[in-house]
């Protein structure tokens, strides 16, 4: 085992010979299936590119006839009207676990930019956070934070299984980011979790299918038996924010039943896998990107199945994040920021959403706020919702809507400015009052990719998105983005080399599985 990354703060602490070993014993075991699942999502996209449309599978039918529930879910998971979610920041996680929300979803994925200091300081952190002696002294202010007595049940996102961390390596090979995250997370605290009457919970994102629930499922019964704990005490929410993982719910909650908490509607990665995974169907073209709202029919079919598919096991379905954040300085903007997310969130709870996430502390009383009104009990796993009936069609209609210039710069502006901040090691950025992160970003890339490929895909003034017109376009928007940050931002923030891996992404006729992955050989 060869550690690649320098010894950066925390690294000894982290990174002792025993997490070693069980991160070895972890990458032993299951790499090599991983590997072979990561092989299937590619045959499984050899199949779309040939005009296959995700369907509901035929061997698995039992399953989802069965007459089956999810094992019980732990007391302090049973409400989860709110949670917050954030990068593994220090600072950020003191605010979130003080913020009132029920829960918080440290992330190593979405909103973290895998630099090796964020993961080993983000392991640092949450260990910390586990015992509650993290603490955080910001200079500018004076300001020393500390944990409130009562805070948020901690909840930790692994990396997606695509994502390597190349800084491990073993025989040579890299050891997965997702093993490496769950493994430490858990090596360290497992014990310390279960002291304090909570447990080691996670989100799992990014899956497609039953089978990787199914991996996971393994891992989690090796990992509980290695380290002595009872099997069924690790949970973990499932991440539904793939086109393929929609027709799958109940497949993947019954492979995962004795450590399922539920799943929660991953919309922005949604969107994206939608457009992945269908990128060469000239008739799955989306409108802008502002136009994907959670009530176009498809997001609606997605949400509602999800709800009933939790429901009949008993898990539970949490909704997703509203891209609207705090805009301070301009009240007006402020207050309709805030609607937009109260109503969002106001939609969730009478569908039956059990709970949802919010990106700032200053949203956490807009969600309760509907969540207290609209869901009087924990959650709403007694609202069966029967009357749903969602077909394999509902879940493809493409949602009408147009292209606009200005969405079409937008989504070269944001993505470039995106990929910037991320190449800087921070993955969750405000641009424009709205949260970006690497799901979005990945919306704004691909819409770009498939307009300037599908005739069909026209300007609403009726001109074609040509490739000369993305070249016109992004060299005006690098220029506009020059003059908004300054030169020596420009120079520094890594901003040329967004450009060109954006312009990368885009002219290149094979579709990129991940932004991040190219992106992630720049970052060393
Ligand atoms: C698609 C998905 O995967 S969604 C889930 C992943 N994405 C996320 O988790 C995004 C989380 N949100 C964030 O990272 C941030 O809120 C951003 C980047 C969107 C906005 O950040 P900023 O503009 O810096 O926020 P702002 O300046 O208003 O912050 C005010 C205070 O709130 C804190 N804060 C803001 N967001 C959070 C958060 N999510 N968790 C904890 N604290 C937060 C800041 O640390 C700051 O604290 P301070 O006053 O003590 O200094
Ligand atoms: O992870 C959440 C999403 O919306 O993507
Ligand atoms: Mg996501």
């Amino acid at each position: 085992m060869n550690i690649a990354g320098n010894m950066t703060a925390g690294t000894e602490e982290i990174l002792t010979p025993e997490a070693l070993e069980f991160l070895y014993c972890l990458h032993d075991q299951f790499n090599g299936r991983r590997k072979a699942l990561l092989e299937n999502r590619r045959h499984r996209q050899l199949r779309f590119d040939a005009g296959e449309k995700p369907d509901f599978l035929d061997d698995t039918k039992h399953i989802r006839e069965g007459d089956w529930t999810v094992a019980p879910i732990p007391a302090d998971l049973q409400d989860r009207r709110v949670e917050i979610t954030g990068p593994v920041d220090r600072k950020m996680i003191i605010n979130a676990l003080n913020s009132g929300a029920k829960a918080f979803m440290a992330d190593f994925e979405d909103a973290t930019s895998p630099t090796w200091s964020n993961m080993i300081e983000g392991q640092v952190n949450i260990k910390d956070a586990v015992r509650k002696t993290i603490e955080f002294h910001q200079l500018s202010n004076g300001k020393t934070y500390r944990l409130n007595e009562e805070t948020a049940v901690l909840l930790v996102r692994t990396r997606g299984l695509h994502l390597d961390e190349n800084h491990v390596l073993i025989d040579k090979e890299p050891m997965a980011g997702a093993f490496f995250d769950f493994g430490l997370y858990l090596f360290h605290n497992a014990a310390a979790l279960l002291a304090r009457n909570t447990g080691p919970y996670f989100y799992l994102p990014k899956l497609e299918s039953h089978l990787e629930a199914r991996l996971w499922n393994d891992v989690f019964v090796f990992a509980q038996q290695k380290l002595g704990i009872p099997n069924g005490t690790i949970k973990a929410t499932m991440l539904i924010e793939t086109i393929p993982a929609a027709f799958e719910m109940d497949e993947m909650l019954y492979e995962l039943r004795d450590h399922a908490a539920g799943l929660n509607c991953g919309r922005w990665d949604y969107i994206f896998s939608f457009l992945k995974r269908l990128h060469k169907q000239h008739d799955v073209i989306l409108p802008e990107r502002g136009q994907v709202t959670m009530l176009a029919p498809f997001m609606r079919a997605y949400t509602q199945l999800c709800i009933q598919t939790c429901h009949k096991r008993n898990a539970f379905a949490m909704g997703g994040m509203a891209a609207q954040i705090p805009i301070r300085h301009n009240p007006e903007a402020n207050e309709e920021a805030f609607r937009k997310v109260a109503e969002d969130k106001r939609r969730e709870t009478l569908d039956g959403h059990d709970g949802t996430w919010v990106a700032h502390p200053g949203l956490v009383p807009v969600a309760l706020a509907e969540f207290d009104k609209h869901m009087p009990t924990p959650n709403q796993l007694h609202r069966k919702r029967e009357d749903v009936h969602v077909t394999a069609s509902d879940l493809l209609e493409v949602p009408e809507g147009s292209i606009t210039e200005e969405g079409f710069r937008m989504n070269i502006h944001v993505g470039v400015q995106y990929i910037a901040s991320w190449l800087n090691g921070n993955g969750a950025v405000p641009i424009n009052h709205l949260m970006e992160d690497a799901a979005t970003a990945e919306i704004s890339r691909s819409q770009v990719w498939q307009w300037i490929r599908h005739p069909e895909a026209k300007l609403i003034d009726g001109r074609e998105i040509t490739i000369d017109l993305f070249k016109t376009v992004f060299n005006e928007e690098m220029e506009n983005l020059k003059t908004l940050v300054g030169e020596k931002e420009y120079r520094l923030g890594h901003y040329k080399e967004a450009g060109e891996l954006f312009a990368e992404l885009t002219l290149n006729d094979e579709f990129e599985e991940f932004l991040t992955i190219p992106g992630y050989g720049k970052l060393q």
